[in-house]
């Protein structure tokens, strides 16, 4: 391990965010019942121009009348290169209760975005006297963001999730595909007549996840468009997972269970990594770093990916 210890990220769960608009105040208290770990009320690109006044009003009472349980309650505010995003801070955090967890900034291009609303969210905070300190969220949607995605995990105190944003970024990468997640008919592969479909998206969720890991913040797998294809978007969820991420977007309730099911370490995953635990730690008495476990070399390396499954699964039981 490098002297720079790997902080562990924040210990909630956060295997789904369900996203709803902020003008669709009939969505809330549904949201509200939900499955979900985290709700993203929205104020960017579900609302229309014309409604993010009435949008932010609506979300705002909300943080006051809705009851959101123990869910991590978030508001994606606009893009910093918008008329709106200011006017969505200094509202939202003159105004909403105390109950708002996060901000959800889209479209971070570097550090100095993140800088930027961490300035005004903290003088705020000082004005009003607000008690909990607001986290933020951050979106990689764009070529900018990709390319400076460690600057921006590293960027605030505050960070505690990045998610991968698939529309956006296709479109600021100029990406021939209007898919919103998921296998690209036109991204593939042949040999000998086989063919072959290899995940588009790799790199940029490979790079979250190392940002994210090195500064201890959340990586977030972001939207699948197709809300009718279940199959695609359980695969699409078990390769981030795979990957490293902790969970991932619903655009649509039927999602929730999905993420859920995916990003919750099956009983099956979580007894085989207690098994290695126990494993190793004979192996330790033993004055031994390697082991075998089911024929298969074990080691310390082993555990600290058990290690993982098991706290996850006890931060999901609570
Ligand atoms: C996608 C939708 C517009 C679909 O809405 P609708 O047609 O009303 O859905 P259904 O008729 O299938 O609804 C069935 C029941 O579910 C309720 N419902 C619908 N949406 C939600 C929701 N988000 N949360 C909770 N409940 C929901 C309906 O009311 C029905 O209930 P009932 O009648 O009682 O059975 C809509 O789902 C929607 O707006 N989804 C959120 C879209 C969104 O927030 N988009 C922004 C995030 S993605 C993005 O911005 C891209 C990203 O930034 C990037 O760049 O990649
Ligand atoms: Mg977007």
């Amino acid at each position: 391990m490098s002297f720079l210890k790997q902080p562990p990220a924040p210990a909630r769960p956060n295997r789904c965010q369900l996203f709803g608009p902020g003008s669709r105040t009939a969505l809330f208290e549904k949201m509200a019942a939900s499955a979900a770990d985290v709700i993203n009320l929205d104020l960017e690109d579900s609302v229309a121009p014309d409604d993010k006044d009435t949008a932010r009003k609506n979300i705002i009472e909300a943080t006051h009348d809705v009851d959101w349980g123990t869910k991590y309650l978030s508001v994606r505010i606009n893009g910093l290169d918008t008329p709106h995003w200011y006017k969505d801070v200094v509202e939202l955090l003159e105004n909403a209760s105390d109950r708002l967890d996060q901000i959800m900034i889209p479209m971070v291009g570097n550090a100095s975005d993140i800088y930027a609303v961490d300035a005004l969210v903290t003088a705020i905070e000082a004005a009003k006297g607000r008690k909990k300190k607001i986290s933020f969220e951050v979106i990689i949607e764009t070529a900018a963001g990709l390319a400076h995605v460690e600057e921006i995990a590293a960027s605030s105190p505050r960070m505690q999730a990045m998610s991968l944003g698939y529309a956006d970024f296709a479109a600021s990468m100029g990406m021939a595909t209007t898919g919103i997640g998921g296998t690209q008919a036109n991204y593939y592969m042949t040999h000998e007549g086989q063919t072959d479909y290899p995940d588009p998206w790799h790199y940029a969720v490979s790079a979250i996840v190392a940002a994210c890991r090195t500064h201890g913040v959340l990586p977030v797998d972001g939207p699948f468009g197709d809300f009718s294809d279940d199959e695609a978007y359980i695969a699409h969820s078990r390769r981030v997972a795979t990957l490293g991420m902790v969970g991932k977007w619903a655009i649509h309730p039927k999602q929730v269970k999905l993420a859920n099911d995916v990003f919750t370490p099956s009983a099956e995953a979580v007894a085989e990594a207690r098994d290695i635990l126990a494993a190793m730690e004979e192996a330790k008495k033993q004055g031994l770093g390697a082991t075998t476990y089911k024929g298969k070399l074990i080691d310390i390396a082993s555990m600290k990916q058990a290690e993982v499954i098991v706290k996850m699964a006890e931060l999901i039981e609570g």
